[in-house]
């Protein structure tokens, strides 16, 4: 390439400058979208907002992308540009978390009513931002890593979406202490952070479209260049989006398994997400606060020896999947695994009063689930790359998404509560590491832009109910914990108490066995037949692909004779 018609891209500095620039807006997003998962109690005795409000809450978030916002806003995409887009839609959820921190903080008014109403129109704004910035994001990561490191940047931009997730779920409490309203403010400033970061990256935006204007202007496109600068703008016009594509998917077999398949597994992951921390806690006695080593012991040998078996047979699977093959022979490779896993667990025993202070706390145990999926989604992408086997591995994400629901409700053991929690972990990694590639063999690439908008605004008719669902059905199946907890609020705040100390007394009365614990058993029951429907899903999308030959079962470049 001649040095001239060098442009920003291709300086590999830039272009990971850039993708940390912009996946800010991918890990602050995905933070607002779960922090409020740890704090569903607090909400409950802090702003009095019970279980099905606080589903609508969650629910409603979604609700513009039900009804068509990713495909507007892939649409404005097309026409307006990475930079406008971005400014427009990133703008519009850093608002909505305006608008929510400053409803919890009482400023619309103090009674539950307006704090309500000002969370769901706040989370409403939020949601109408968020998809479309996620889509966003991914087009300027096609736009720099085209030619280059494309793949390693995109997982490792999901990776900046899962660590949002993981970390709102952890520390959330922490932030809140015994009030909502710190932690919604602190979520609401990452936004507002990762909006300036994505502004930073609008200079580099601006700088390279001049230069491909210069090079263009100078008739030095010629060859691989042409490749370089030019094909952004051809491919920006053969992706716009029609609604012809559209019914060309509606009506490709293949392609509605797979997006019913997305609906039906996303449905039983993002949404059991937000109330895992509060399940562990309300099933299994795990606590809200970091408890003292005296309380964990407290909390029962058996949960504290299943945690740390946890911890060693999540390092046993780790290396399994990490160490390569190529190392010389099975043996070599079984012995490896062994020494990893036997010197971990002598640390794991040696630090086991700290890990099991941890993994007793439901937000921290509950942060693990997308924080294992940062390691295991890369690396079942690669083996999907080089095996394939696609279909089969969606049959066995949805068959370990059965086992972890199933463990989940209707058993009482905190270990299969661990083992469960473990295989959605694998599932949540396995199935968008085989999902997402798939479509790509399945569609044409200058038609994915209009297959993901289509599948992720189905995908969110599931989360929306699923989100409001689980905390509707939690409100309906409990109603004397429902109405203790709210007399017990009301007695607490008449004798004037204020609601952090409310929230801590009734704390206090539930591990004291003076007020009820939810019950847990049904509305994740629920989710059970979302992994039924994927089960079903994924075998008739793997019949579908033989009868259509997308070689979804073969290593990637690979087609079927
Ligand atoms: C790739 C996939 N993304 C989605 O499903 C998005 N529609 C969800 C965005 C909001 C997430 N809290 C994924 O994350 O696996």
């Amino acid at each position: 390439m001649n040095k001239s018609n060098k442009i920003l891209k291709d300086s590999a500095a830039v272009r990971w400058l850039v993708l940390v620039l912009v996946s800010s807006l991918m890990f602050a997003t995905y933070y607002f979208q779960d922090f409020f998962s740890p704090l569903r109690e607090l909400m409950e005795t802090d702003l009095g907002i019970n279980s099905e409000e606080f589903g609508r809450v969650i629910g409603l978030t979604t609700i513009a992308n039900m009804f068509g916002m990713i495909i507007i806003g892939g649409i404005i995409l097309d026409k307006w540009g990475i930079r406008l887009a971005g400014l427009a839609f990133g703008g519009l959820a850093t608002l909505g978390g305006i608008i929510t921190a400053l409803a919890s903080m009482g400023y619309f008014g103090d009674d539950k009513s307006s704090v309500l109403a000002g969370l769901i129109v706040g989370r409403i704004l939020f949601g109408s931002g968020l998809e479309v910035v996620c889509v966003v994001v991914t087009r300027t990561i096609v736009k720099w890593f085209k030619g280059y490191e494309l793949a390693l940047a995109m997982a490792i931009n999901m990776g900046f979406g899962r660590l949002g997730s993981a970390l709102a779920i952890a520390i959330s409490l922490d932030i809140a202490g015994v009030t909502v309203s710190p932690a919604v403010v602190f979520a609401a400033t990452l936004i507002g952070l990762s909006l300036i970061f994505f502004v930073v990256y609008l200079f580099f935006d601006i700088k390279m479209d001049k230069q491909i204007k210069a090079i263009k202007a100078a008739g030095q496109v010629k060859g691989e260049e042409a490749i370089i600068a030019g094909v952004e703008q051809e491919e920006e016009a053969d992706e716009d989006f029609k609604f012809s594509d559209l019914i060309k998917l509606a009506t490709n077999k293949s392609f509605i398994y797979i997006a019913l398949l997305c609906v039906a597994f996303y449905s039983a992951v993002f949404p059991f997400i937000q109330y895992a921390p509060d399940l562990l806690v309300n099933k299994f006695g795990f606590s809200y606060v970091l408890p003292d080593s005296a309380t964990v012991v407290a909390f029962g040998s058996e949960a504290l020896g299943s945690s740390l078996v946890f911890v060693v047979i999540f390092i046993f699977a780790l290396s399994v999947t990490l160490i390569p093959n190529s190392l010389k022979g099975k043996s070599a490779k079984r012995l490896s695994v062994l020494i990893i896993v036997g010197v971990f667990a002598v640390v794991v025993y040696l630090v086991r009063d700290t890990l099991g202070v941890w993994l007793v706390n439901g937000p921290k145990t509950a942060s693990l689930i997308p924080l294992g999926t940062i390691i295991f989604t890369p690396i079942f992408g690669s083996y999907v790359d080089k095996k394939g086997k696609a279909a089969s591995l969606m049959i066995l994400g949805a068959l370990l998404l059965i086992f972890a629901h199933l463990s989940l409700s209707v058993f009482q053991s905190p270990f299969l509560a661990y083992m469960g929690l473990l295989s959605l972990g694998i599932a949540f990694s396995l199935v968008p590491a085989a999902m997402w590639p798939s479509v790509a063999k399945i569609v044409a690439e200058n038609r994915l832009g209009t297959a993901y908008a289509s599948m992720f605004t189905v995908q969110n008719w599931g989360l929306g109910a699923f989100f409001w669902g689980i905390g509707a059905l939690l409100y309906k199946v409990n109603p004397q914990v429902v109405q203790a907890i709210s007399e017990m609020r009301e007695s607490l705040l008449a004798q004037g108490l204020t609601s952090g100390e409310v929230a801590d007394k009734i704390k206090l009365l539930q591990l004291e066995g003076s007020l009820p614990y939810y019950d847990y058993t049904w509305p994740i029951l629920m989710l059970v037949a979302c992994g039924v429907i994927s089960i079903f899903l994924a075998f008739k999308l793997k019949q579908a692909d033989k009868e259509q030959g997308y070689g979804l079962e073969l290593p990637s470049g690979q087609k079927p004779e």
